[in-house]
């Protein structure tokens, strides 16, 4: 027998998540019958979606969404060999039973020197977020300019360092002076402390006089609609999220940017890295290609111990990490 902690959710959150809309819970798990696995996590991912998702998928008691690198450490499923390694979305959980339909196994010859944790980073959900977007949604040319926001973040510090690859001009911008200058170690032309700036508008216009062809946003609310004013004639937006009102309790009103979008004859596409899912495969060893050539820097903001999951959450939320936030067992 196998005791299983898991972090529910006592109650929705409003506002800014707090230690009290979390609890632990602990529960034993049957034997593994035919065709099933024991998991045991490994590292675990706190990511924008779980507060934005919880309101829309989850009630009061689930268990909190969510995904994780973990372990097989009983099988009864031949697919799925004790001590290999998948990935799965079974939540804030220690321990948990699969019939394997829902996992996905790390990708094969994944080198010993890389950490496993990175199938929830960059090589990872994040990661493709981060192709996808810039390939199949903005089709980024060499010799364009492209602005991201959240840049230091686990996309957004993907996005910048692919536009570089092709040959672009990139702009970011985050939330402290340590990210700033991770970004200009990353490589990116102009970067900017989004909070210290006295004018958005015109940290905007001075990274990039010319304006933005493309812009990757993350961020969403008053950024935007900033941000969208500097856009170039034709120029196009990947709408990727929104992590500055996830945590409103009341939708924001505000300046109304329709005139501008048409004026300009933007192209806006909201996305889900889940549409390209025919093309992971492919896409996972491009991205660990360029981490073993040295072009991607996989950078990790690492919490330790389960039992502070609700506080590595609550600190992604606010800015905490450089790179993707994780938690390891
Ligand atoms: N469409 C898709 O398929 C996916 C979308 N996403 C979205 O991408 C975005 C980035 O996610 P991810 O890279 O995982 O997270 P990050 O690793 O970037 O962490 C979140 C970051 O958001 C920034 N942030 C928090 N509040 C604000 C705010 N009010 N204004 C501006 N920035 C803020 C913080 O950085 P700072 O210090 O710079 O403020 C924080 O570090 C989110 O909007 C997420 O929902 C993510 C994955 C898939
Ligand atoms: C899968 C993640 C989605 C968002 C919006 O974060």
């Amino acid at each position: 027998m196998v005791q299983a902690k898991s972090w529910v959710l006592v109650k929705h959150f409003d506002g800014f998540p707090k230690d009290s809309d979390f609890a632990i819970k602990v529960e034993e798990l049957p034997e593994p019958k035919d065709g099933e696995v024991l998991l045991e996590a490994i590292f675990l991912s706190v990511d924008p979606y779980m507060r934005l998702f919880s309101k829309m998928h989850m009630k009061e008691g689930d268990v909190m969404i969510g995904t994780q690198l973990a372990k097989v450490i009983q099988s009864k499923n031949s697919a799925f060999p004790v001590g290999s390694h998948v990935v799965t979305s079974c939540g804030w959980t220690t321990h948990s039973i699969s019939d394997g339909k829902e996992l996905t196994p790390v990708m094969a010859d994944w080198p010993e020197d890389v950490s496993l944790s990175l199938a929830l980073g960059a090589i990872g959900m994040p990661g493709l977020t981060g192709l996808y977007g810039i390939e199949e949604v903005l089709g980024l040319k060499e010799g364009e300019t492209l602005l991201v926001n959240a840049a230091a973040g686990a996309v957004g510090s993907v996005v910048g360092q692919i536009a570089k690859i092709k040959g672009c001009k990139v702009v970011g911008s985050a939330g402290s002076e340590a990210k700033v200058a991770f970004l200009k170690e990353l490589g990116f032309d102009e970067a900017f402390n989004y909070k210290t700036i006295t004018s958005l508008e015109e940290a905007l216009r001075k990274a990039s006089p010319d304006g933005y062809h493309c812009f990757f946003d993350n961020v969403g609310g008053d950024f935007s609609n900033v941000a969208l004013e500097q856009m170039k004639h034709f120029g196009r937006v990947a709408l990727c999220g929104s992590i500055s009102v996830y945590n409103d309790s009341f939708p924001q009103t505000g300046i109304f940017p329709h005139t501008t979008i048409n004026h300009k004859e933007l192209k806006i596409q909201g996305f889900w890295d889940t549409q390209w899912k025919h093309k992971d495969g492919e896409s996972l060893k491009r991205l660990m290609a360029w981490c073993k050539q040295g072009k991607l820097q996989c950078r990790e903001h690492v919490t330790k111990g389960f039992e502070n999951m609700p506080a590595a959450f609550m600190g992604m939320l606010r800015g905490d990490n450089i790179g993707k936030a994780i938690v390891a067992v």
